[in-house]
């Protein structure tokens, strides 16, 4: 018997476990440390033995524990402790359970499985009591106090990732630079729940030069991976609660766990997403540590607190996505003809007037023509109405595809359109009158026969408004049509 156990003679200790076996390998391993050990397999058992005797030291070892029914009586336990020594012993799988549990009281933990030496070394940590008591508590404040401040930096990190409201991949890359500023933290990724299940990795920032994309082979359809039911994020994304992995060992994938020991990777914690409580998983953040933490309860709560901030922040930028793609479709049906989809007359006449003045202002000329389609009303006797549609829709995406992208087609009425080019001088806006009067007679439409267009052009005068300068691309319209049709008029000068 070492020294160090001989310091803990005399001591009790009472460990819960309902198997056996674990009872049995609890004893070997660390009856020794105890000058009594209790073994239960109840908690009913364990509330008598607590009530009969002082027990310097509750073991609970939830493994084999697995519902809210079980969880409130080791909640009762811990309560009933008032303070005095807990260790639990909670499965990897099981992690969610140790903030619940810390609500009870003050505990230490550690994750099983554990190796025959780890869990002596807890437990004799566990019952050391501290030589001076005054001092203890002054650095277990300091120590709090430094968990907060950590906390507050972090969450303040993310505060600022949040502003802006920007697209999900800048947000969650963000979201990821400011997580990399707590202590330990070296790498961290964020995992989003795409439609259909189909769970992403939206981004991550790396201290470690770990690639999470290589990790898990791929950075879609993340639950499919192979490692859904071992790796901490998506396990959380799996059950919706947090999963605390503490050794990259643990999680059963030997192959995982060597490339996290190469990365220096000591443990993992993961906390699911969701915008609120009993909500829809809408992810994951994964946060990959290079030493080993013992989270107090409040570190636990601050954290739960950050990943709730966090998915709000999606919640809020998704919102705005389909806020600004919905506004787009708005748009869209204002002032686009359904027919053509040249841009209808009343946002024609409006981008008219902002032309002319931004041509007026920056000195620069301004091109207009208006076109007609010849004979139209003899295609819709002919072929019909439907056929009438067909031919307009033609016309107008034929001329819209020989414009330049800065020029507007317009539908004034009928079949009759407007060009607004800009930076075109009357010459050139000429050229591509000709230009698209060639072309649209020499266009088939589907279903009957070829049309022409007559075409009136102007350029804009530097005092004109748009009324006068529509009055005289009419008139050379007229003209076109007078000229005998399929041709282009150039408008008198304003
Ligand atoms: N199919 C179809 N026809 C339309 C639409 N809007 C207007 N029209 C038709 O376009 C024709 C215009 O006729 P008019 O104004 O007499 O002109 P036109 O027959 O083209 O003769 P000119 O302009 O003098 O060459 C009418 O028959 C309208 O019914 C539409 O949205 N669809």
């Amino acid at each position: 018997m070492t020294a160090e156990i001989d310091s803990h003679a005399r001591r009790v200790g009472l460990f819960l476990n309902l198997a056996g076996e674990r009872r049995g390998e609890f004893q070997a391993s660390c009856g020794e440390l105890f000058n009594r050990l209790l073994l239960t397999e109840t908690f009913d058992g364990a509330t008598a033995m607590l009530a009969r005797q002082p027990v310097d030291l509750l073991v609970l070892d939830l493994d084999g524990f697995d519902d809210s029914g079980d969880l409130s009586a080791a909640s009762a336990l811990v309560r009933a402790r008032q303070g005095a020594p807990v260790l639990v012993l909670c499965p990897y799988g099981n992690t969610a359970w140790l903030p619940e549990l810390m609500a009870a009281g003050p505990l230490t933990y550690r994750i099983s499985p554990l190796l025959s030496e780890d869990l002596q070394q807890s437990v004799s940590q566990a019952l050391t009591a501290p030589l001076d008591a005054a001092a203890a508590q002054q650095q277990a404040l300091l120590d709090k106090e430094k968990e907060l401040r950590d906390l507050l930096a972090i969450q303040r990190g993310v505060q600022r990732a949040l502003t802006g409201m920007d697209e999900l991949g800048t947000m969650a890359a963000r979201i990821c630079t400011a997580l990399c500023s707590f202590p330990g933290v070296r790498h961290a990724a964020l995992f989003h729940m795409q439609e259909r299940g189909n769970l992403v990795l939206a981004a991550q920032e790396a201290r470690n030069h770990l690639d999470m994309a290589r990790l898990l082979q791929r950075s879609e359809r993340l639950l499919q991976s192979p490692l859904s039911d071992t790796f901490p994020p998506l396990m959380a994304v799996g059950s919706g609660d947090m999963v605390l992995l503490d050794a990259p060992e643990k999680a059963g994938d030997p192959e995982l766990a060597m490339q996290l020991h190469d990365k220096g990777v000591r443990m993992v914690l993961a906390l699911p997403l969701r915008s609120e409580a009993g909500g829809p998983v809408q992810g994951a953040v994964s946060l990959m540590f290079d030493r080993h933490i013992a989270f107090s309860r409040e570190q636990f709560s601050g954290l739960g607190s950050l990943a709730q901030f966090i998915s709000f922040g999606l919640a809020m930028s998704e919102l705005k996505h389909q806020n600004d793609a919905l506004a787009g479709k708005l748009t869209q049906i204002t002032t686009v003809d359904a027919l053509t989809g040249a841009v209808n007359r009343r946002h024609g006449e409006a981008e008219l007037d902002n032309e002319i003045r931004r041509a007026r202002r920056y000195g620069m000329p301004l091109g207009v023509i208006a076109f007609d389609i010849d004979n139209f009303r003899s295609v819709n006797d002919i072929y019909g109405y439907p056929c009438g549609d067909q031919a307009l829709r033609t016309v107008a995406q034929t001329v819209l595809s020989r414009l330049r992208t800065s020029d507007q087609l317009v539908r004034m009425r009928g079949e009759e359109f407007l060009i607004i080019a800009t930076h075109t001088a009357a010459i050139d806006a000429l050229k591509l009158a000709e230009k698209l009067r060639e072309t649209i007679a020499t266009t088939e439409l589907p279903g009957c026969e070829m049309v022409t267009i007559s075409l009136g052009v102007a350029q804009a005068g530097p005092e004109e408004g748009a009324s006068t300068l529509l009055e005289r691309l009419d008139a050379a319209l007229h003209r076109a049509k007078r000229a005998g049709r399929n041709c282009v008029e150039l408008a008198m000068a304003s």
